[in-house]
Formats: C-alpha cells, sequence, structure tokens
C-alpha cells in the first residue's frame, strides 16, 4: 500500500480557453483530513474531479491511492467515496432503500444488515423509513455521507459538504468526519467556512486555480507574516474605506463589530493607523486563518469582482 493517498503532480485543466487548474501538486499522507479552501472558482471542485478519475486532466499524471487517475478510473471509484456539492438522492425512497440501492450498485455483501449497521452508526436508524424528499438540509447531508462510506472507501472526497446546513448539524457532520479519520479513513473536504478549516489536519489554499499556500493553520498564519490590530471604536466604519486604501495596510475587514487591519510591517502599520484614525484606540491582536486568506487573495490580485 502506498503512504500517499493522493500524489499528482503538475495537474492542469482548461475548459476551452479558461484554465480552471494551473499546475498543482498534492502530496497527501493517509489518514489524514486535509481542507481545501479558496474563493468561488478558484478549482476545487475540478481538482477534486481529476483525482477521483470523473475528469481528464488537460495536463499533468498522478495517483490515488496508489492507482493512475488517468487509467485506472474504475478501481478509484471503488476505493473512495465523493460527496459532490449537490448530492441527490431518489426522493420518493426512504433513507433505508436509498441506502439499499447505493449497497446494491457496489455489489455489498450482506446489504440489509450493511444499511442497519450503516443507519445506527449515522443515528439515521429512527427515520430509516422516512421519504427521503421530506427530509431536511442536515438529515439529507447525513443520508448522503452514509450513502458514500458505506462501501468502506479508503479516501473520501468532500466538496462543500455543510453548505447550507445549520451550525448545529455541521459540528455533528464535523464530529463523524473526525470519528471516520480516527479510523484510519484519509478525508479531503472543500468548505469555505475558516472553522471548519481549523479542525482539518493541513489546509490548501487555491486561487485562480493554483496553489497559493498550504500548511498546518498555525503554519499558514505564521508564513503570511501579517500582523493585525483591532478596533472596536464606534466612528470606526467611517475610516474603514481610507484605510484600506493606504499602503501599508494589507485588508481591513470587519469581524462582527470589530475591524481588523493587517499588513506585513508592524512599525508601518502602526504609524498608519495612528496617523489617519490617531484618537481611536488600536489593540495588537494575533492574525486570524480569515484576515490571512483575505490578504493572501488581494496578494494574488483576486478580489471577488475579478473572479
Ligand atoms: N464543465 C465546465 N465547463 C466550463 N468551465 C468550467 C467547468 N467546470 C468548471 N468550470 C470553470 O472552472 C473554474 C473553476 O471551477 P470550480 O468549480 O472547480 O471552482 P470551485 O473552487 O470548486 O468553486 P466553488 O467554491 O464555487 O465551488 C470556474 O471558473 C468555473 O466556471
Amino acid at each position: 500500500m502506498t503512504e500517499l493517498a493522493i500524489d499528482v503532480q503538475q495537474l492542469v485543466k482548461r475548459f476551452d480557453k479558461k484554465l480552471a487548474v494551473d499546475h498543482v501538486d498534492l502530496q497527501m499522507p493517509r489518514g489524514k483530513v486535509w481542507g481545501f479552501l479558496g474563493p468561488n472558482g478558484s478549482g476545487k471542485t475540478t481538482t477534486i474531479r481529476m483525482i477521483c478519475g470523473l475528469l481528464e486532466p488537460s495536463e499533468g499524471k498522478g495517483y490515488c491511492l496508489g492507482y493512475d487517475i488517468q487509467s485506472e478510473q474504475a478501481a478509484i471509484k471503488l476505493a473512495t467515496g465523493y460527496m459532490t456539492q449537490k448530492f441527490s438522492f431518489w426522493e420518493d425512497l426512504s433513507i433505508r432503500e436509498n441506502l439499499e440501492f447505493v449497497a446494491r450498485l457496489y455489489h455489498l455483501k450482506d446489504a440489509k444488515n450493511l444499511v442497519s449497521k450503516t443507519l445506527d452508526s449515522l443515528g439515521l436508524a429512527s427515520r430509516q423509513q422516512q421519504l427521503a424528499g421530506t427530509l431536511s438540509g442536515g438529515w439529507k447531508q447525513r443520508l448522503a455521507l452514509a450513502a458514500v462510506t458505506m462501501h468502506n472507501p479508503q479516501l473520501l472526497l468532500l466538496d462543500e459538504p455543510t453548505a447550507g446546513v445549520d451550525p448545529q448539524a455541521r459540528r455533528e457532520f464535523w464530529d463523524q468526519i473526525h470519528l471516520l479519520a480516527s479510523q484510519g479513513m484519509t478525508i479531503l473536504v472543500s468548505t469555505h467556512y475558516m472553522d471548519e478549516a481549523e479542525r482539518c489536519d493541513h489546509i490548501v489554499y487555491l486561487a485562480d486555480g493554483k496553489i497559493i499556500t498550504q500548511g498546518t493553520v498555525q503554519q499558514i498564519i505564521l508564513e503570511s507574516g501579517l500582523v493585525t490590530y483591532r478596533s472596536n471604536a464606534e466612528n470606526i466604519r467611517e475610516l474603514a474605506p481610507l484605510l484600506r486604501q493606504q499602503e501599508t495596510v494589507e485588508h481591513a475587514a470587519y469581524f462582527g463589530a470589530a475591524l481588523h487591519v493587517s499588513g506585513p510591517d508592524k512599525t508601518a502599520l502602526y504609524n498608519t493607523i495612528k496617523r489617519v484614525a490617531p484618537d481611536i484606540n488600536w489593540l495588537e491582536v494575533e492574525t486570524t486563518l480569515e484576515d490571512t486568506f483575505i490578504a493572501l487573495t488581494k496578494r494574488a490580485g483576486l478580489n471577488k469582482e475579478h473572479l
């Protein structure tokens, strides 16, 4: 068994003239939870689809669980579970019937028992007779997770699995993710939520198809070299646009009622905020992952309106 769950080199995907994925290298060890982050359209889904053999790369090569992504797609499909952004079910079938159908698709042995076990482990047993079409977002997502893990894949690829799901359901979903990881499953999950990113062993940040940075949360924040000041002053909203125009300010963004101002040079940043907003109290705070990603996206020349 290879040590790397994913080992791809120089992956490129072009859709006509659009370069969706731009020479991506990924070496992901087994048994870890990796997070895929990046603005909308940065290439996360396209990369995931190439890794699991659903999309032919324009260039590059690689292996998923030791299988060649360009010639061994069938083996990859059996060894992975892929939860797409818009997972779908047979709405007129019950939860149990949906899972039994999936079990048959994978030719799983002793399907009835396996479905019962899966229903129990994901807390779905009490609702097994409910029609999938009548489930709320959180329950649908649980059903989707059951469907993609029932064949006991070595690798789970989850594409924004918690989008539109309430905080309680998101937390429970992440408890399941960590449980599966503790049982040896490797998990790659794309997300826009910072709290979810912080629950990953390793983060890969993409912008415009390229990997901008990767590492643990601490490494990414440290390597950004950013210093951050915060103010809760009442009139700070009036000053924010002016602060954003300053050369030494790399980003200024609200976190609730507080304004975070970040830049790479501590002295220059402090001098700037004291010049622009002299009567306001500023407190140096730890740079957050969100501060870092906003600044990195800007460094890459990718404000949202450009995407
Ligand atoms: N089948 C396709 N045909 C043409 N362009 C595509 C196709 N699939 C993706 N793209 C383009 O490739 C780029 C990357 O898209 P992708 O869906 O991989 O981004 P993403 O990071 O997953 O975005 P999101 O966070 O919104 O899901 C986008 O500009 C998208 O419009």
